[in-house]
């Protein structure tokens, strides 16, 4: 079997795509993804996404695997690499020059819903995240009843208490404010937190210190990849949190060991939006 690939990054947290727009279903197994993830034995990366033919009248589709396998229903910074890799791919349809393509939007389903990422002239990738989910059956955790919201509650990991917001961005996130990121054990609590039985579907966890109201800092812990650089649906739940708490601006930047995203939760519309990078790293064929 022969399969193009390419990889991309979105501040570190990184991706291989794959050209799927001739099948609707992904061209490769949950096993051969954790097998291309792993750094010493495949390609690398954080989780393996698919380009897939649209539906419903939207653009394209996307699904992904993460490192262990598991298929979450959305991902923040590979949405932003699936823009860039599409439009790669209709600029290679086209026989034009890749670096002379017009800002775009793409509608693209997901299992969280429709996601519209959009090309800015400047290289960045804005993307319409959605409306966050709040209610803890949405989340779901059982940490409060069905239709409450989760914030600012103790839960016991690793013989301390946290407090804890939820917030689902169409995928999981437990999310706690710290007086200093650097000093979390992330490697020894984050799976605790990801397999807590309060989370029936495993969660994200974020810790997140606040520099400044518009400036916050966060580290990490992702379902189903563990440690990685930067989490865009998890950056979005960071401001969210923070608002919640009433601990940031609606709009803000968030630092991860990546880089930086911009994040705004609109007054407006609720929706949340979030600007960042897309970087092409290389393309190779297994
Ligand atoms: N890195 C992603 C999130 C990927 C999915 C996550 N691991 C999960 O299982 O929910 C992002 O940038 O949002």
């Amino acid at each position: 079997m022969t399969v193009k690939f390419t990889k991309y990054h979105g501040l570190g947290n990184d991706f291989i795509l794959i050209d799927n727009r001739a099948s609707s279903e992904p061209s490769l197994t949950p096993d051969q993804a954790i097998q291309l993830c792993d750094r010493h034995f495949g390609i690398g990366a954080d989780g393996v996404i698919f380009a897939l033919p649209g539906q419903n009248g939207n653009d394209y589709s996307m699904r992904i695997f993460n490192s262990d396998g598991s298929e979450p229903e959305m991902c923040g910074n590979g949405i932003r690499c699936l823009a860039k890799f599409i439009a790669d791919l209709e600029a290679q349809d086209i026989s034009s020059d890749p670096n002379n393509i017009t800002p775009r939007s793409y509608k693209i389903h997901t299992l969280a819903g429709v996601i519209t990422p959009k090309l800015e002239n400047n290289g960045l990738v804005t993307v319409d995240m959605g409306l966050p989910q709040l209610t803890a059956s949405e989340i779901p955790t059982t940490l409060a009843p069905a239709d409450q919201k989760v914030i600012n509650q103790p839960l016991d990991v690793a013989g301390k208490t946290w407090l804890v917001t939820c917030v689902s961005m169409g995928n999981p996130h437990c999310l706690t404010f710290v007086d200093d990121v650097a000093a979390i054990s992330l490697e020894t609590i984050g799976t605790l937190f990801e397999h807590h039985a309060v989370f029936p579907q495993r969660t994200n966890t974020e810790f997140i210190e606040v520099v400044r109201p518009d400036y916050l800092k966060m580290r990490v812990w992702e379902r189903g990849a563990g440690i990685t650089l930067a989490c865009g649906t998890g950056a979005c739940a960071t401001v969210v949190a923070g608002v919640l708490n009433g601990k940031c601006d609606r709009r803000a930047t968030v630092e991860l060991p990546g880089g930086c995203l911009e994040i705004e939760w609109s007054e407006i519309d609720q929706r949340v939006y979030m600007t960042g990078a897309a970087e092409q790293v290389f393309t190779g064929v297994l």
